[in-house]
């Protein structure tokens, strides 16, 4: 169980701010989601806490700077899937979620690294799949593969880049139940990027909005109201409230748009 929190962080591409002075946590146990429009700053956040990006100020893991992790101690507690994950790599399935083990792996594949690739295979029913080879995958399985890939190292901090953005309705709906139930049966801190709100809604018990490099606003799923949504996105959208009281967003027009009423 670790808890992840962010304190001011910056961070620049070739001097242009992307992060402005970002400050959040994520508990174990919770989905956060990062929602936000294009170029919010929302993959270099966590491609910050996936250590791949250097950025100003402090990210910590149960209040320790991951600056001063060894590589192998953050790869072991941190997962990350980023939004473009390809392999060239001849590999079949099963090979494929067994080497996101990587960090337990020595000269000798254990029984546990084995029994760990086939329970995640199974739990996500993409076993059959096992023996195929990775690049004859269709987009959504090869996503559904990766998604293995990180949830086979029993992290202690899950970072998913729109996990279900190749995925049909289903997929995306059994994907985020299975990430929401992993991460409250085994206490991950879970932080998810994701453009549909609806699902964010649904499946985050926190959201954090990100609007040009800052957080707009954080808290409960309620946040999402016309007002905020017309102020981000620039759509005007309709907001009601299901039976449990989370937000459904109808989308009406875009504010620039002309011909909609
Ligand atoms: N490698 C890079 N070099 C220079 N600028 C970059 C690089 N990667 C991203 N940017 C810029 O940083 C800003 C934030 O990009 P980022 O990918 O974090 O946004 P995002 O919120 O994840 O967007 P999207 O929803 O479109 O995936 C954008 O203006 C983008 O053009």
């Amino acid at each position: 169980m670790v808890r992840l929190e962010i304190k001011n962080l910056k961070f620049s591409y070739n001097s242009k701010p992307v992060l402005k002075n970002i400050s959040m946590e994520v508990s174990p146990g919770k989905v956060t989601a990062v929602i936000g429009p294009n170029a919010a700053g929302k993959s270099t956040l966590l491609k910050c806490i996936a250590g791949i990006l250097k950025p100003e100020g402090s990210i910590l893991l149960d209040g320790k700077e991951i600056n001063n992790f060894k590589r192998e101690n953050l790869t072991r507690a941190v997962s990350y899937l980023s939004q473009e994950s390809s392999t060239r790599a001849v590999l079949t399935v099963f090979e494929g979620v067994l080497l996101g083990r990587i960090h337990s792996l020595s000269w000798r594949v254990s029984d546990e690294d084995l029994k760990a690739a086939w329970n995640i295979l199974r739990s996500m029913d993409i076993h059959k799949l096992a023996k195929r080879y990775l690049n004859e995958l269709s987009g959504g399985q090869r996503q559904m593969v990766s998604i293995a890939q990180a949830l086979v190292r029993e992290p202690k901090v899950l970072l998913l880049d729109e996990p279900t953005s190749n995925l049909d309705l289903q997929h995306q709906l059994e994907i985020l139940e299975l990430i929401r139930g992993l991460t409250i049966e085994r206490k991950i801190s879970t932080l998810i990027v994701l453009h549909h709100l609806n699902l964010a809604a649904r499946y985050a018990d926190e959201l954090v909005i990100l609007n040009n490099g800052e957080v707009y606003a954080s808290g409960k799923p309620s946040v999402l109201t016309p007002e905020t949504l017309r102020s981000i996105y620039g759509v005007n959208a309709r907001v009601t409230l299901d039976d449990h009281g989370i937000p459904q967003i109808t989308p009406i027009s875009s504010v620039r748009s002309k011909h909609l009423a």
